[in-house]
């Protein structure tokens, strides 16, 4: 269902459905797919980095429902372990070649050694393939009752440098210094993104979450090309707000629908800590939040959540955020039909019983009989 509104000069269209559905959204211009299918089989070939932990178990959920919906994609299994060229972390060519071939990924959670070893292969991924946006929408799921059940977040979070630059270094024993690295580039790009994307998706305002009473230099520069785009013709129609994140959060949490109009953009660690707070007021859990790693060319697509050690290899896993996340990825493909499919029979099954949930929405079902519960409702 949706509904018209006139907003000063421009048109937009406002959906009014507050529960989860990234149904056939229309694509912002910028980070379009641009792959093709194979000519001989008409598929399209998708890089898949499985991950850790609870990784492989829900990506053979997400195989299985894949085939079972008849999607048409071939899978490249990447292995990403982690390399080390003098010092940086890198990851094994074939899967730099897959992925540069491919234009798309879909990867399950990579765990981090926490203080030693490689650096993130998340953020190494990101940084490789200059996936400068990473879109978090967090909505509440019919039928799966949470604190409010009107939580319609969007947030955008930029993704390749702020606190995630990995500039860190001992300046004097017990004294340690990591940079906040913020350039006028790489926020000139993220932004301009989220203001495509609110129009793409009819949101009338763009919230940027900074503290740059604080943070002066870096996040002041983050609002200041903000306040600049939003000059641009091409924006003026759009509302632009800026918000301290401490304030931010305490609205998100007493009053969600609050901004239920707004698409928030934000430096990389706000972003990564609010697009997780935002998880758990709409859906109670981690499981059920996906998200796209957007770049010009290339995009990712991934669970907002690690790699769940503490659940890993017990069939407790809840597949849903990955295949949400799968979603996404179709939708972006433009393969809207086989999204849709698999978005309403995921949601479907989640609605249906409180057995057919896994541990996390407080059911009894493992991600095998949760898988086998989506493919009978496809
Ligand atoms: N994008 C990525 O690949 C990310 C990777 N990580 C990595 O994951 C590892 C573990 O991180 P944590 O902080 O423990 O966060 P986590 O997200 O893995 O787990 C937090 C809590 O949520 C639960 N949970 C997460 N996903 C779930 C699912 N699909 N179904 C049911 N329950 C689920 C876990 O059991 C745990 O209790 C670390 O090595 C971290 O570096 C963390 C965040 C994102
Ligand atoms: O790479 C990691 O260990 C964590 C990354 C992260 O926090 C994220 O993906 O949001």
């Amino acid at each position: 269902m949706l509904r018209q509104a006139m907003l000063g000069r421009a048109r937009y269209t406002i959906p009014t459905k507050r529960f989860l559905s990234m149904q056939a959204p229309r694509q912002p211009s910028i980070g379009r797919f641009t792959g093709k299918p194979d000519h001989a089989t008409g598929k399209y070939t998708v890089s898949f980095i499985e991950g850790d932990g609870i990784g492989p178990e829900i990506s053979r959920s997400v195989k299985d429902i894949f085939q079972a919906a008849s999607v048409p994609i071939t899978w490249e299994t990447c292995d990403v372990s982690p390399i080390l060229v003098d010092g940086l972390t890198t990851i094994p060519d074939e899967a730099v070649k897959s992925i540069n071939k491919n234009l798309v990924g879909l990867k399950g959670p990579l765990a981090t050694p926490i203080g030693k070893g490689h650096r993130s292969l998340n953020l190494t991924l990101r940084k490789t393939f200059n996936l400068f946006a990473n879109v978090r929408p967090a909505k509440s799921v019919r039928g799966f009752k949470t604190t409010y059940d009107n939580v319609d977040l969007v947030l955008i979070r930029e993704n390749t440098e702020g606190e995630y630059s990995g500039i860190e270094h001992v300046v004097t024993p017990g004294v340690v210094q990591s940079i906040k690295l913020i350039t006028r580039d790489a926020s000139e790009r993220v932004i301009r993104y989220a203001f495509e994307y609110a129009k793409a998706i009819g949101r009338p305002k763009v919230i940027v979450v900074h503290k740059s009473t604080i943070q002066r230099l870096s996040d002041g520069l983050f609002v200041n090309v903000a306040k600049e785009l939003q000059k641009e013709k091409n924006f003026q129609n759009i509302e632009l707000d800026t918000e301290l994140i401490d304030n931010t959060v305490l609205n998100v949490v007493m009053n969600p629908s609050k901004y239920s109009d707004a698409v928030f953009v934000c430096p990389n660690l706000y972003g990564d800590i609010l697009s997780d707070l935002n998880s758990g007021l709409s859906a109670g859990s981690l499981g059920l939040t996906p998200s796209a790693n957007i770049g010009d060319k290339i995009s990712i697509f991934e669970a907002v959540h690690g790699s769940a050690p503490d659940i890993a290899g017990q069939n407790k896993a809840n597949p849903t955020a990955l295949l949400l996340s799968s979603v996404m990825m179709l939708h972006h493909m433009g393969l809207n039909e086989y999204g849709d499919k698999i978005e309403n029979a995921v949601l479907k099954t989640i609605a249906a019983s409180s057995k057919n949930r896994t541990g996390d929405l407080g059911g009894t079902a493992t991600t095998t009989s949760f898988t086998e519960a989506v493919i009978d409702n496809l």
